[in-house]
């Protein structure tokens, strides 16, 4: 078993190596405890799932690799930049130039049509991708010209992630991406982060509570209580049109 792991240790290239991380959040007299020393690779191009019940400290973890937080300890890399020492400018260019981030809620600008919205990102990224083949990849390119307000939840959602991976970054982090919508539009959404992860390669991670669509993943990396509880290479990857919850 050990000496399997170590053997696709070397055969993969590591996008994100995180050392005992540990965040606490301070609140007063009070000290969460949300992560409690996660140690991970993530590695190039695969699909990870993070599992995890509500409170177990995914999205902490998701937004120490994206470099929108910073942990109390531990250490964090991607490649060889050590986001831990990094400093507000050098976090900011790394998820500028690196990251796509993809929410439970669109934030997509009400006053731009589908594809503004995606230009919006396109414009100043150093090698973006046109914004009509963005909107390809998540089967969004017919309604380029809608607003979002003429979008249901799934296809604004679709536009989000498009937006994301525009800039055509190398990694792409995505929580609880389908929280918000109902299964079937949940899984044309999955549908198409798996694509994206497929077609462009991008190192993806999903964030979710739901054991269905850790079915996805190449790996599953579980949390319990701050700290990992389990990590499997999923054997029986399935497509997200396949996923019934
Ligand atoms: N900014 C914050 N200040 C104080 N406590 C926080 C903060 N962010 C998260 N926490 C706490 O840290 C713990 C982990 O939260 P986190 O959001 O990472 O969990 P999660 O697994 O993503 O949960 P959910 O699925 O409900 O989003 C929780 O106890 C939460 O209340």
């Amino acid at each position: 078993m050990l000496a399997a792991m170590t053997q696709r240790a070397h055969d993969k290239t590591a996008v994100f190596r995180a050392v005992d991380i540990a965040k606490i959040y301070e609140m007063g007299e009070v000290k969460v405890h949300a992560l409690r020393g996660v140690t991970l690779e993530l590695y190039e191009h695969e699909f990870v799932v993070l599992l995890g019940a509500s409170g177990s400290g995914k999205s902490t973890l998701l937004n120490i690799l994206g470099g929108l937080d910073v942990p109390t300890s531990g250490t964090v890399h991607y490649h060889g930049l050590e986001l831990t020492q990094s400093g507000d400018a050098e976090l900011t260019r790394y998820r500028r130039e690196h990251v796509g981030f993809v929410f439970q809620f669109y934030n997509l600008i009400p006053s731009l049509t589908a594809r503004e919205n995606v230009e919006l990102i396109t414009e100043i990224a150093d090698s973006p991708m046109d914004a009509l083949a963005a909107l390809e990849l998540v089967h969004m390119q017919d309604r380029a010209n809608h607003f979002p307000a003429q979008l249901s939840g799934g296809e604004q959602q679709r536009v989000a992630i498009a937006r994301a991976i525009a800039k055509n970054p190398k990694v792409l982090l995505c929580d609880e991406p389908t929280g918000a919508l109902d299964v079937q539009t949940g899984i044309v959404v999955l549908e198409a982060i798996a694509r994206i992860n497929r077609t462009l390669g991008t190192t993806t991670a999903v964030i979710t509570h739901n054991a269905v669509i850790a079915q996805l993943a190449d790996r599953v990396i579980t949390l319990s209580d701050g700290q990992i509880s389990g990590i499997e290479d999923n054997q029986g990857k399935i497509a997200a049109a396949d996923l019934r919850w």
